[in-house]
């Protein structure tokens, strides 16, 4: 999988300044950086505009000074309004290099343009209300507005909302993407992200999910070196079928649908084998070329359901839970390696006890089970046993419509087959999911997709 740009915590975060620190980098030099990144793209989206920044207490506050100098220095008309005094030496040191008035946040007058460099990664709690309700009024008031690092009143690790936030035109990132760029709610807090580069070295555990580098088949191919995925159906056939297509538009060589209902719905280029009967299936499945497959959307929950289950579990094929079989399986019965796409509430009824923010939920549900784990919705979060990390963004919200998930599933389970590698074949399909869903546009039903999907592929090749 591509390395997309990092996520760090809050702690992350500090320990890499530490590191830039430790290595000779000078404390107020990195704040210069990082505020002369933010007044450059501030400067590019809006440009000559009448400009309020607000400052807080911290280092935030700093690159808030730093860019109302340097946005005044382009002829910008400025001005800052501060929330407390400065209280960290390169702070101090910012604000001691703006030369021009400093209004009071309480009493200041709105802006045109307003930038948030009230608290960033520091934030330890929510804003008092007087101030929070200010801060919204303000950029009510503006036509623009920009988040200096992170909307101030979001939890930097968790992007949960400690007290009211207002929705901001750009977010500019600094260094790293931090959890709560991307997650929700505070990921629907920002219409733009930027990530401003002030020379933080790349972590390699969380990304965010950046395009995939998929290849064509070449002249040695044929079907089966192409990846063989079969579906396993169960009692609503129509939820197999979907994925079944999914995966057969996923660039893998052939599907078989291993159908327990005598439907043959769906392109013909799928063979639909009757497996209703346990025995059926296991002849099916005793197949060494089957490279993926998927076992849950429409299985049912009831006693046939769990023995289909369990045939599948015992063929040991590279596999894909999804749906019905995330219900019925337990934790201990995941196979290494398998890929499980839960929703939140399956997720929750699997992983009930995992403490922390969506993305340490997901990494503690791969590493306790050995699977890779797609943790689905608006903001998908992809993990591997081994700590790794994609965390998906900017998916339509369309996409939460009945059967994208079978979707999803087919297709996961036809990149796995083609690519044999569960963690690269998941980020594949969420993002080839993604794509298919913006080409879709709006109203879309889940077979939809299925009609963009060669076209989303076409475009990473
Ligand atoms: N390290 C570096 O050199 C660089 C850092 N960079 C920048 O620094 C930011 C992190 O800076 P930071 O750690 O100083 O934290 P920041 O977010 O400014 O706030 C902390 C202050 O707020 C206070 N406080 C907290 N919550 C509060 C509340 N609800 N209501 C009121 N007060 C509250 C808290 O005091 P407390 O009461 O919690 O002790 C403390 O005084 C980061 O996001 C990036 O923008 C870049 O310049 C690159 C170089
Ligand atoms: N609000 C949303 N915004 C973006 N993507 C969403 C949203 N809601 C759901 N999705 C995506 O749509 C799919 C829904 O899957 P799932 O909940 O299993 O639905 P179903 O079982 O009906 O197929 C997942 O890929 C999920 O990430
Ligand atoms: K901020």
């Amino acid at each position: 999988m591509n390395a997309g740009t990092p996520i760090l915590t809050a702690a992350q975060m500090r320990s890499a300044e530490q590191a830039l620190f430790d290595a000779g980098v000078d404390d107020y030099g990195l704040m210069e950086q990082a505020g002369a990144a933010a007044a450059a793209i501030i400067w590019r989206a809006g440009g000559l505009r009448d400009t309020l920044v607000l400052c807080g207490p911290g280092n935030n506050g700093g690159d808030g000074f730093v860019i109302a100098r340097l946005l005044r220095t382009r002829g910008v008309a400025v001005r800052v309004a501060v929330l407390g005094e400065s209280g960290t030496s390169s702070s101090r040191r910012a604000r001691a290099g703006w030369d021009g008035p400093v209004e009071q946040l309480a009493t200041a007058a709105p802006a045109t343009q307003l930038v948030d460099a009230l608290f960033g990664t520091g934030l330890s709690r929510g804003l008092d209300p007087a101030v929070a309700a200010r801060l919204c009024d303000l950029s009510a008031s503006a036509s623009h507005s920009y988040a200096i690092d992170l909307p101030s009143g979001v939890d930097s690790d968790s992007g949960a909302l400690l007290s009211a936030v207002p929705h901001f035109s750009i977010c500019i990132a600094l260094g790293a993407l931090k959890p709560a760029h991307l997650l929700y709610p505070a990921a629907g807090h920002v219409r733009r992200l930027i990530c401003a580069d002030i020379g933080i070295p790349a972590s390699d555990l969380a990304h965010q999910l950046m395009p995939p580098r998929l290849a064509a088949p070449g002249p040695d191919d044929h079907k089966y070196r192409r990846g063989l995925v079969a579906v396993v159906g169960g009692t609503m056939a129509g939820a197999g079928i979907l994925a079944a297509q999914a995966a057969a538009r996923s660039g893998a060589g052939m599907v078989r649908r291993l159908a327990a209902d005598g439907l043959r719905h769906g392109a013909d280029a799928i063979v639909t084998q009757d497996a209703q009967t346990v025995d059926a299936l296991h002849d099916s499945l005793d197949d060494a070329r089957l490279a993926a497959v998927l076992v849950g959307p429409g299985l049912g929950r009831d006693a046939t359901a769990r023995a289909r289950l369990e045939a599948v579990l015992r063929h040991g094929h590279p596999l894909v839970l999804d749906a019905d079989a995330l219900t019925l399986i337990d934790v201990e019965q995941i196979p290494d390696g398998a890929i499980l796409t839960p929703h939140e509430g399956e997720f929750t009824r699997l992983f009930s006890d995992l403490p922390g923010s969506k993305i340490d939920r997901a990494r503690s549900a791969a590493e306790r089970s050995g699977a890779i784990v797609i943790y689905k919705g608006a903001d998908s979060v992809i993990a591997a046993p081994d700590g790794r990390v994609a965390v998906a963004s900017g998916s339509s919200h369309w996409l939460s419509t009945a059967g994208t998930g079978d979707v999803l599933a087919g297709l996961v389970a036809g990149r796995l087959a083609v690519t044999r590698d569960a963690f690269r074949a998941a980020g594949e399909a969420v993002w080839l999911h993604g794509d298919a869903a913006r080409r879709a546009g709006a109203a879309f039903i889940a077979d939809d997709l299925l009609a963009a999907l060669p076209a989303a592929i076409a475009a990473r090749l």
